[in-house]
C-alpha cells in the first residue's frame, strides 16, 4: 500500500489503537515553555509521578521574557514568578532547561531545530500551537493542550485522533524578495483560517525543495493559521546538512544509521491524499495582512477589499481602514521583526539587506528581537546588528517579544505595526493595537518609508 510521509510517522509511533481513526501514539521529544507547562507540572506532583523520559524534555521560557535588560533581574513581577516557576519544575523533575543567560535560550521552535532535538521522523509535541514550525524536518509535530503535556510527561504517549492528508504542492520560481512568508500568507488566504481543520499539511513541489530549512521553517509555521495542526516537509540534504553537526543530532555511526532511515522519509509516488492544491509561486506578489485574521491578506499591490460579510467589516473597523485605500498609503507606527515565524539568521539577513545604508522613517519605533541567542550572536559576528542600529532599529534578546503581549513588549491601543509575526488577532501586539503581516524584507521596506510598501520598488 501507498503512504505518505504523515502516515509513515503516524504507523511507526501507533503503540495501540483505542478506537477507529483514535490512537495511542508514542512521543519521542517534548518542548516546555512556561506558559503552557506549570498545569502539566501540577498533575505530575498531585499524582506523585516521575517524569517518564526526563531525558526526552527541553524546558525553557520566551514568551514572559523580556528582551531589554537581561542583565538585571526580570522587573515584571508576575513574569518573574512564571519563569522562575517553569526552571524550577524543571530541575526538580530532573529537566534540561536553557537558563535566560544561556546562549541557547530563545524561542521553542527556533531552538528546538538548532539544537537538533528536533529531528526527521519523530513525534514532536509542545503545549504550542506553533509546533508545527518544526514539521520542516519530516517530524510529526503538532501543539497540544496544557494537560496533554502533563499526560507526555507521565507516559511519554498521547492519545491522538488521525488527521486526513492534504498536500499543498508549489511549483516556480519565487520573484527577487518573495519570500516562504509571502507563500505561507497566500496559501492561509486561499485556505482560509479553517480550511485545513482535521487535515495535516504536507508542503511539496520544486518551490519547497529549493527552500532552505529556515524558510521551510517559516512555511510550516502558519500552518496552524489555515486550521491544521501539523505542517510536513519530506527531509532532504538541505535539511541532512542543516543538522549535521547540532549538538544533540546523532553523530558518528549513529548518524549514519538516522540517516539512512531518514532518506525512506517521503510520501511514496503513489500515495493518495484526501485533499491537494497547487500554488504557482511564479506570479506572487508581497503579501500584507490587511485584517485581523492571517487569512485576511492580499498582495502589496492591492488595495483594502470591500467587506463581503460581517466577520470582514468588523476586522476594517478595528484595523481603521477604509476599503479601496491602496495598501502603500496606509502609514505604520511601529516595526517588529522577530517571532518563530521570521526571527531566524535569514530573516535578519534578508530585513538588513534592504535596510543597509538607510534610515527608518521619522516617528517610527522598529525593534529586531532575534529568534534565540545563538541567531543574535550569528547576527552580531555578520555585522547585522550594526546595519539594524544605524538605521534607527532596537537590537533586542531572544524571546517571543512583540508577537504577543505577554511580555514588556506591546503596543498602545490605535498603534500600528508592520511585523513578520503569525498572527494579527485583535490585541496581539496591545488592546487595540493594529498589525500587518508581512515578510522581513516588506516590514524592513515599511520601516524605512513609514508605510505599508512593496519591497521590490525600494529595493531597485
Ligand atoms: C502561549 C501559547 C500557548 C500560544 C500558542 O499556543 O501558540 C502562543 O505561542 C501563540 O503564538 O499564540
Ligand atoms: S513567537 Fe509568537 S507565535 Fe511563536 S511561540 Fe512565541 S508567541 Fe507563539
Amino acid at each position: 500500500m501507498s503512504l505518505t510521509l504523515y502516515d509513515k510517522i503516524w504507523s511507526a509511533h501507533v503503540v495501540a489503537n483505542e478506537e477507529p481513526g483514535v490512537d495511542l501514539l508514542y512521543i519521542d521529544r517534548q518542548l516546555l515553555h512556561e506558559v503552557s507547562s506549570p498545569q502539566a507540572f501540577e498533575i505530575l506532583r498531585e499524582k506523585g509521578i516521575q517524569p517518564r523520559r526526563p531525558e526526552a524534555q527541553l524546558g525553557l521560557a520566551d514568551h514572559a521574557v523580556p528582551t531589554r535588560h537581561r542583565d538585571r533581574p526580570i522587573a515584571d513581577p508576575l513574569a518573574r514568578a512564571q519563569v522562575d516557576r517553569h526552571a524550577a519544575n524543571c530541575f526538580a523533575f530532573g529537566i534540561r532547561y536553557l537558563e535566560l543567560e544561556d546562549v541557547r535560550q530563545g524561542i521553542v521552535h527556533v531552538v528546538g531545530p538548532e539544537q537538533g532535538f528536533t529531528l526527521p521522523g519523530m513525534t514532536l509535541v509542545c503545549g504550542d500551537s506553533h509546533t508545527a514550525t518544526q514539521g520542516a524536518f519530516g517530524a510529526l509535530a503538532f501543539g497540544i493542550g496544557a494537560s496533554e503535556v502533563g499526560c507526555v510527561l507521565a507516559t511519554q504517549t498521547l492519545r491522538q485522533r488521525k488527521a486526513k492528508r492534504m498536500r499543498v504542492t508549489i511549483d516556480g520560481k519565487l520573484g527577487p524578495h518573495v519570500s516562504a512568508k509571502d507563500l505561507i500568507l497566500a496559501i492561509v488566504g486561499r485556505l482560509g483560517a479553517a480550511g485545513a481543520t482535521g487535515h495535516a499539511i504536507e508542503y511539496a513541489g520544486s518551490t519547497v525543495r529549493g527552500l532552505s530549512m529556515e524558510a521551510r521553517m517559516t512555511l510550516c509555521n502558519m500552518s496552524i493559521e489555515a486550521g491544521s495542526r501539523t505542517g510536513l516537509i519530506a527531509p532532504d540534504d538541505i535539511c541532512f546538512e542543516y543538522l549535521s553537526g547540532r549538538p544533540m543530532a546523532p553523530a558518528g555511526s549513529l548518524w549514519d544509521a538516522a540517516l539512512a532511515d531518514w532518506r525512506a522519509l517521503a510520501s511514496d509516488d503513489e500515495a493518495t491524499f484526501d485533499s491537494e492544491i497547487a500554488i504557482d509561486a511564479t506570479a506572487l506578489e508581497p503579501q500584507v495582512s490587511w485584517g485581523t485574521s492571517p487569512d485576511q491578506v492580499t498582495g502589496i499591490g492591492g488595495a483594502v477589499p470591500e467587506p463581503t460579510n460581517a466577520r470582514a467589516r468588523a476586522a476594517l473597523d478595528y484595523m481603521g481602514l477604509v476599503a479601496g485605500t491602496p495598501l502603500d498609503r496606509v502609514a505604520i507606527d511601529h516595526v517588529f521583526i522577530g517571532s518563530c515565524t521570521n526571527g531566524r539568521i535569514e530573516d535578519l539577513r534578508a530585513a538588513a539587506a534592504i535596510l543597509a545604508g538607510r534610515t527608518i522613517a521619522d516617528g517610527v519605533q522598529a525593534i529586531v528581537v532575534p529568534g534565540s541567542g545563538l541567531v543574535k550572536r550569528q547576527a552580531e559576528r555578520e555585522g547585522l546588528d550594526t546595519i539594524f542600529r544605524a538605521a534607527g532599529f532596537e537590537w533586542r534578546d531572544a524571546g517571543c517579544s512583540l508577537c504577543v503581549a505577554m511580555n514588556d513588549d506591546r503596543l498602545q491601543p490605535g498603534e500600528r505595526c508592520a511585523s513578520t509575526s503569525n498572527r494579527n488577532f485583535e490585541g496581539r501586539q496591545g488592546i487595540g493595537a493594529r498589525t500587518h503581516l508581512m515578510s522581513p524584507a516588506m516590514a524592513a521596506a515599511a520601516a524605512v518609508t513609514g508605510r505599508l510598501s512593496d519591497v521590490r520598488r525600494l529595493a531597485c
